[in-house]
């Protein structure tokens, strides 16, 4: 009896990100040319265009998706393997990649990457929704949501883009009033930014949330309050330097279900992606919903050296 060979699909975000992808398929195809998978790949055309392919695979059977591309990609393919067997690999691609990078999946290396792929293990990941849309980094509203669409709305991409994106706004931005509660417990008042993470980071090593697990069924709720002159610098370095959590101006929870009400309609990012939502936003998790492939050392604790 002939057997079927499993099917793998590579999705290739060609605006992604600024490195360069023309050697991936090559080296994607040396992979897999004596895998027991049958690799396929194909490019995206716009948004929505991932999860079609994937729609469409998922009737031929599918055993895995591998993104080329940022956390965007990642979002759209994610989203349609949310709660499914089918599982994701990731060659990091994107502005900030801030999921490959809470994984430990490596930057310049495509070659690692791939072995991850391919000789790592399945680690099974939360998916927070955000009035229904699924996220698996960070959701938020305020100064990163209003940096997020100055950075879509830009006619570049890349790091240096987000930083004058987030220069540009931080000289026009207003904080807003909000009521929040988590798990019942109201809290609510001014802020800068209020930010749900599943993950550490936002991208770019930016850490929000320094002891997010991606894994526990829960979401770290972080609320930056108004910062003026030398608290935004401080706030500025805490955040790459992985202390935010140090910072007294800081609040922190933990928790799964999150309400956050404002007085207007408005944006807000969800996987570094700008979206428009309404005054309320109920936010919710659904535990290890995601098969994703991580190094083998992912989830081991880093000894101090
Ligand atoms: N061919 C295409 N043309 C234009 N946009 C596309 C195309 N294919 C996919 N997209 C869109 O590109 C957007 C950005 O992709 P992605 O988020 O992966 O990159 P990034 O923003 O550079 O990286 P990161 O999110 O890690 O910062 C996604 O929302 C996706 O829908």
């Amino acid at each position: 009896m002939k057997s079927v060979k499993k099917r793998v699909i590579a999705i290739i975000n060609p605006i992604s990100g600024i490195a360069s992808k023309h050697k991936v398929p090559a080296l994607l195809a040396a992979a897999y040319q004596d895998r027991e998978e049958e690799l396929f790949l194909t490019y995206t055309k716009g948004e929505g265009h991932a999860a079609e392919v994937i729609k469409e695979a998922m009737v031929h059977g599918l055993d895995s998706v591998i993104a080329v591309g940022g956390d965007g990609t990642i979002n759209e393919i994610a989203s349609a393997l949310s709660g499914s067997e089918v599982k994701l690999g990731i060659i990091p691609r994107g502005s900030g990649n801030g999921l490959a990078r809470a994984l430990g999946i490596p930057m310049q290396n495509d070659a690692e990457a791939v072995r991850i792929i391919t000789e790592g293990k399945l680690v099974s990941i939360d998916m927070g929704l955000a009035n229904g849309l699924p996220f698996f980094c960070t959701f938020g509203v305020g100064f990163d949501a209003q940096i997020t669409k100055r950075y879509d709305d830009a006619s570049t991409r890349g790091l240096l883009t987000y930083i004058k994106s987030a220069i540009d706004e931080y000289i026009s931005f207003k904080p807003q009033e909000y009521k929040i509660s988590i798990d019942n417990h109201d809290i609510g008042g001014e802020a800068f930014l209020i930010t749900c993470a599943n993950i550490e980071q936002y991208g770019n090593n930016a850490y929000i949330a320094p002891n997010a697990s991606p894994s526990d069924g829960l979401l770290d709720l972080v609320i930056i309050r108004p910062l003026e002159g030398i608290h935004a610098a401080q706030v500025a370095l805490q955040l790459f330097t992985k202390t935010i959590d140090k910072n007294a101006r800081i609040e922190s929870y933990r928790g799964s279900h999150i309400v956050i009400e404002r007085s207007a309609f408005g944006p807000a990012q969800i996987d570094g992606e700008s979206v428009q939502m309404g005054k309320k936003i109920e936010i919710g998790v659904r535990q290890q919903d995601l098969l994703v492939y991580a190094p083998l050392s992912f989830g081991e604790a880093i000894q101090p050296f």
